[in-house]
Parts: structure tokens; C-alpha cells; sequence
């Protein structure tokens, strides 16, 4: 298939083995049980013989994107669970998990327990400080750097690592105080980039400047994420957010358009994400696209083949910033790169004169990884204590990249 790694979940060392062992027929099983908790109809055996699927050709549910996982499938010659690339046979996995509805966890109460991560926000509206410009553009900076990371750290307790996740369990992992201490987790740190080139096209006096953030999980991270979108445009990063949400339940809880209804009405004055003058309601500064595209079954390698219109959309904008995990697989492909290796050339089609500025903010939970200094894989294991040959460090969301390219130059 078009740009398949060969990365596939045989591999007993990495974490898709582990995965396809012991994670996926968790995630299903507590699906299947929820399915039957909430429908009380559903006939046990049934329900637990659809947690045996294998990969099978998925239902015709009416939507436009299954005739490409199916042709995609039968290419592949009915094949088991191990021996597909591990990215398909996870996308085909929540594929077919929307066909039978499954129950997703709802975690948007999460969210209004961040009031305070506004209210700092809007503390630093008032901090005094900067006297000159170069003051003035540092405390930028900063300013940016600490969103951000706030932004990416947003990522580290996924649900479907974590279960029974108190909001004191997530204080502690995404609190401020954790925040600070964990910036020496970020292995490579591209933020100063990204600030250049948002900050020169607005010297430039670009009067359209759009800023593409393409979502991850709902919830926390959600609300952190729309904080980001909001912070760009009040602080005249940008004039335009445009924010990809996913069609389907994805990954146990990517965000999905009604996600926002739900976020915004749980939220008593929605306007204080984006001060008074930019009420979140403004759709001439942020807005929703949500295409298949991105819960498809191949990498982002895909992109200007399989979806033309959004790739030279893209090109529109100053920069598109990939959230979590499963964006960073696809960015590079899933593919077993050396870890020192350039990320510029694992993104493959979105690198180098794509017209595409990629920044991605990412948590490490899964095998792939590229564009570390040399000797920090050696580094981090002996710190961790990684005496195998897996890269256990990297799948447990406590470390992390921030990396940028600039497809424009
Ligand atoms: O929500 P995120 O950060 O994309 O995480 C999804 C990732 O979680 C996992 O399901 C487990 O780490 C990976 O397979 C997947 O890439």
C-alpha cells in the first residue's frame, strides 16, 4: 500500500506487540462492556463474539470512507492482526468500533475543572515587566513557550493508558508545578522556531495569518487546546484558528465536532477563552473542519495523493500544529526510523517544499521516534532503567518532542 512502513505488531520488543496483546483486547472488552452495561438488551454471548472480530471487511454503515478501508483490507489479503502494519490494523480497529457504536468514556466534565489556567492567562495580560522591545519580544516568548507546553503536556494522560484517573491523578500529572519539572522531558524543543516564523509573518503585517491545529483527544486536552487557539488570536499570533476535530470516535476519545457543543455548555461564560473582544463564538477567528482524511488508515505520507484539496489548503496557512501521539505516527509514517534520524525527511511529503509549516506537540507513546541528539536514547534508558531491547521509555507519555519544519523555506 501507498507508504506502508512495514512496521507491523510481530515485533515482541515494541509496544505495538504489546498493543495488539494486551491493550487493544482491553479497550475492546471494556467497549463490549459498556455496550452491554448501557444497552441491557444486548445478549452476552453475542456481544462478547463481537469482541473476537478479526479483520473482516467493515459493515456498510453509509459513511464515504468505507469503501477505501475495505479495498485497502482486500488488498491485503485477509490478513490476522499481526501481520499488518501496526497503524492500520489500530485505524481499522476504531474504524470498526464506530460501526457498532461503541460507548466512549465522558470525560468533558474534566474540563471546567481548568478555570485556572485561564485566570492565569489572563494574569499575564497584567504582569508587569518588559521596558524595551527586546524585553517585551523575550516575555512573548516565554509567554508562548509556556501555552504551549501547557498545550503538550495536555497530552500525557491518555485514557487509554490510564483508567480509574482521579482530577487529583491529573493535577498531579498536568498541574503547573509538574509542568515546570517536566521540561527537562522534552527531548527536542522547536518551540522558538514556530514563535519565529508566527512572529515574522506579523511584523510582515500579514493581514491573514492562520494557524491550523489539528486536535487530539477531548476533554482536558480539548479545553487546553481551544486555551492555545484562543491565546493565538488575542495575542495577535494569528487572526484565524482553524481546528480539526476527527469524524468518528477515534482512539477512545478524539475529539469529535459535538465534543465543542458539549465543552462550550459545560463552560459558564465561554467568552473567557477568548477575552470579551473575541468570544469563541467569533467564526471569523476559529473554526471547525472535520474531514476523513484523518481517521484513515494510512500515514499523513498519503496526504497530497489521497486528499489534495486539504494539502493545498494547508499551504494557506502559517503553520499546522499536530497534537499527540497518533498524529506523530502518521506524520512519520509509523516507520522504524533511527532515532537520531532527521525529522524533516520522516515526514516525508509534508517536509521540504511541501508549503507546509508542520510543528508537532507530542507525547511519546508509542515506537516510533525521530530527530533526537545523539546519545539521548542511550541516556534516557540508563535513566529509566531500559535494559532491553524495547524503548519501554517512549511509551509511557512521560517524555516528549516538540518538533518543527518548514516546508516554506
Ligand atoms: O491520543 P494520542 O496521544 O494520539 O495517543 C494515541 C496513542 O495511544 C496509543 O493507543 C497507545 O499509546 C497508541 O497506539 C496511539 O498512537
Amino acid at each position: 500500500m501507498m507508504y506502508d512502513t512495514f512496521t507491523a505488531s510481530d515485533d515482541p520488543t515494541s509496544f505495538a506487540h504489546t498493543s495488539a496483546r494486551e491493550r487493544w483486547p482491553t479497550i475492546i472488552t471494556q467497549g463490549i462492556d459498556d455496550v452491554h452495561r448501557s444497552t441491557h438488551s444486548a445478549k452476552e454471548d453475542e456481544t462478547i463474539s463481537e469482541g473476537k472480530w478479526i479483520l473482516t471487511p467493515i459493515p456498510d454503515d453509509g459513511e464515504s470512507d468505507v469503501e477505501a478501508y475495505n479495498k485497502e483490507l482486500a488488498a491485503r489479503g485477509s490478513p490476522k492482526w499481526h501481520h499488518v502494519p501496526w497503524m492500520y490494523a489500530e485505524c481499522y480497529l476504531y474504524r470498526y468500533a464506530f460501526v457498532m457504536h461503541s460507548s466512549r468514556p465522558a470525560v468533558l466534565e474534566l474540563a471546567a475543572r481548568y478555570r485556572d489556567i485561564v485566570t492565569e492567562l489572563e494574569a499575564k495580560h497584567t504582569v508587569k515587566g518588559p521596558e524595551t522591545q527586546q524585553q517585551l519580544e523575550e516575555a512573548d516568548k516565554v509567554l508562548f513557550t509556556e501555552m504551549s507546553e501547557i498545550c503538550l503536556w495536555g497530552n500525557a494522560t491518555d485514557l487509554s493508558l490510564l483508567t480509574n484517573l482521579s482530577y487529583e491523578d491529573i493535577q498531579k500529572l498536568q498541574g503547573s508545578q509538574a509542568r515546570k519539572d517536566s521540561e527537562n522531558n522534552i527531548l527536542v524543543n522547536d518551540l522558538d522556531k514556530a514563535f519565529r516564523v508566527l512572529t515574522t509573518a506579523q511584523e510582515q503585517g500579514k493581514k491573514e495569518r492562520r494557524v491550523d491545529i489539528v486536535l487530539d483527544n477531548a476533554g482536558f486536552e480539548m479545553f487546553i487546546d481551544l486555551i492555545l487557539a484562543g491565546y493565538l488570536i488575542a495575542f495577535s499570533l494569528a487572526t484565524t484558528a482553524v481546528l480539526h476535530p476527527k469524524s468518528i470516535p477515534w482512539f477512545v476519545y478524539d475529539v469529535l465536532p459535538a465534543d465543542f457543543v458539549a465543552l462550550l455548555s459545560a463552560l459558564a461564560a465561554p467568552d473567557h477563552f477568548y477575552g470579551d473582544d473575541k468570544p469563541l463564538s467569533d467564526t471569523e477567528s476559529s473554526n471547525l473542519q472535520f474531514l476523513d482524511f484523518w481517521t484513515a488508515g494510512g500515514s499523513y505520507w498519503r496526504l497530497p495523493k489521497q486528499e489534495p484539496d486539504l494539502c493545498e489548503d494547508l499551504k494557506d496557512t502559517e503553520l499546522v500544529i499536530f497534537k499527540g501521539d497518533l498524529n506523530y505516527r502518521k506524520l512519520t509514517a509509523d516507520a522504524a526510523w533511527t532515532p537520531t534520524g532527521p525529522f524533516v525527511k520522516a515526514i516525508g511529503q509534508m517536509g521540504p517544499k511541501s508549503g507546509i509549516r508542520v510543528l508537532a506537540l507530542r507525547t511519546c507513546k508509542a515506537d516510533v521516534l525521530v530527530g533526537l541528539p545523539e546519545g539521548e536514547d542511550e541516556r534516557t534508558r540508563k535513566l529509566t532503567g531500559d535494559e532491553g531491547e524495547a524503548r519501554k521509555w517512549a511509551w509511557s507519555g512521560k517524555w516528549a518532542v516538540v518538533q518543527f519544519t518548514d516546508g516554506k523555506a
